[in-house]
C-alpha cells in the first residue's frame, strides 16, 4: 500500500525503545501508529490487550503464523513475538506513519518484504547501563534477564553491520535521544502533516 514510510524502531530490550517511540507517538498522536505486535509472553503491569501487545498463546499464534497472517516473526528470550499484517494494515489505512518496535530477527524479515521501512537502532550507552535499567525496570525473572543481556551483545554487534540501519542513536539522555529520532523522521513528518493538512 502506498503511504508514508513505516519506521522500525530496534535494538537491545532495555535500550529505551518503548520509552522513545511513547513519546513520539504522545507529541504527533495524529502523524504515528503502533504496529500492535503479537506475543507469548504474559502481560506485565499495566500492559493493555490490544494496546501494547495482542497477548495470545503459542497455539494461537503459531495457527496464525501457519495461516499465513504474518509478516514476520521470532523466537525472543523464551517468547514468540510477531507483526501481523493486519497490525501494519490497520495503521496504513489511516495513512499514518506505521512504528514497528521489533528485535534484530524481525529487522532482518522486514527487510526481505517490500515495506520500504526506515530502520532505526536505539542503543544503549554500555551493557552495564542496559542491565542497570533492565534490573531497575523490575520486569524480568534473573533467568530472562540474562536472555535479554545474552542477545543485546549480539543486537550491539549488528547494530554495526554496515547497511543495516539508516540511523544508530545512543540513548544515553533520553532528551537528546529523543531530539536524534525526531530529527531523523522530521521529513517524514512534515509529509504527513502536510497531506492531513491538504485533505
Ligand atoms: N535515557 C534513559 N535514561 C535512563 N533511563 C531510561 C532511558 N531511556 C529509558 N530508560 C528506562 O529504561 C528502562 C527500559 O526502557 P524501555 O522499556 O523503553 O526499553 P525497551 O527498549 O522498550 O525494552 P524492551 O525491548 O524490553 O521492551 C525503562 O525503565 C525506562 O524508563
Ligand atoms: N521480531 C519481533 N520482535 C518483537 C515484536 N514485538 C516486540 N519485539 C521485540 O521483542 C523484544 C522483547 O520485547 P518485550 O516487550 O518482551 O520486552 C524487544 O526487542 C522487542 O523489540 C515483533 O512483533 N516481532
Amino acid at each position: 500500500m502506498a503511504g508514508p514510510r513505516p519506521v522500525v524502531l530496534s535494538g537491545p530490550s532495555g535500550a529505551g525503545k518503548s520509552t522513545l517511540l511513547k513519546k513520539l507517538m504522545k507529541e504527533y498522536d495524529s502523524v504515528f501508529g503502533f504496529s500492535v505486535s503479537h506475543t507469548t509472553r504474559s502481560p506485565r503491569p499495566g500492559e493493555e490487550n490490544g494496546k501494547d501487545y495482542h497477548f495470545v498463546t503459542r497455539e494461537v499464534m503459531q495457527a496464525g503464523i501457519d495461516k499465513g497472517d504474518f509478516i514476520e516473526n521470532a523466537e525472543f528470550s523464551g517468547n514468540m513475538y510477531g507483526t501481523s499484517k493486519a497490525a501494519v494494515h490497520d495503521v496504513q489505512a489511516k495513512n499514518l506513519i506505521c512504528i514497528l518496535d521489533i528485535d534484530m530477527q524481525g529487522v532482518r524479515n522486514i527487510k526481505q518484504t517490500d515495506l520500504n521501512a526506515i530502520y532505526i537502532s536505539i542503543q544503549p550507552p554500555s551493557t552495564e547501563i542496559l542491565e542497570k535499567r533492565l534490573r531497575d525496570r523490575k520486569t524480568e525473572s534473573e533467568d530472562s534477564l540474562q536472555r535479554r543481556l545474552r542477545a543485546a551483545k549480539v543486537d550491539m554487534e549488528f547494530s554495526k553491520e554496515a547497511g543495516v540501519f539508516d540511523v544508530v542513536i545512543v540513548n544515553d539522555n533520553l532528551d537528546v535521544a529523543y531530539g536524534q529520532l525526531k530529527d531523523a523522521l522530521l521529513e517524514e513528518i512534515n509529509m504527513v502533516k502536510k497531506t492531513s493538512a491538504s485533505s
